[in-house]
């Protein structure tokens, strides 16, 4: 099976909150809530996949040194093994708004539960909250 590189972050706001997105109609696992992020490309870093897929998908601009390493998900799923990285950035430029058509929502580490998030994120949740 092969294995997928995902690069991911959680944003953190002033109060402590994470930004949450919402996978669109018509994207596989849509409905799901998922932190920011996606595949890193040939020749490139986890970091700098990041500061390109947040300037994407929320147009906003952070740097390598704002992302510090938290944990990672090693998950199977049907058709593909996904390995993600999962970073927490406090520091980015801009305010983030929805540029792939995903809803977006800024989630309280106690209410992260709450919402529901694709398999591979669900060990990442007390893991956050502990450490928010
Ligand atoms: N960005 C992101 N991707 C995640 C998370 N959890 C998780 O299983 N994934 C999976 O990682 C894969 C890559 O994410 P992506 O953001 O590049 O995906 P994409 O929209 O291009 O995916 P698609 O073309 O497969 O629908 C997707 O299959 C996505 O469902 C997460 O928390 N954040
Ligand atoms: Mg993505």
């Amino acid at each position: 099976m092969k294995t997928v590189l995902v690069s991911a972050v959680a944003l953190i706001d002033v109060d402590g909150r994470v930004l949450l997105g919402q996978r669109p109609e018509g994207k596989s696992m849509a409905g799901l809530w998922e932190f920011p992020g996606g595949k890193v490309e040939e020749g490139e870093t986890p970091e700098a996949a990041l500061i390109r897929e947040l300037q994407e998908e929320l147009g906003i601009d952070t740097w390598a040194s704002c992302l510090a390493p938290l944990t990672f998900a090693s998950h199977s799923y049907d058709d593909f093994h996904l390995l993600m990285p999962l970073f927490a950035c406090r520091k980015w430029d801009g305010i983030p708004q929805s540029r792939e058509n995903q809803a977006l929502k800024w989630v309280h580490a106690r209410d992260l539960s709450k919402y529901p998030m694709p398999e591979a994120d669900i060990p990442l949740i007390p893991i956050l909250r502990d450490w928010l």
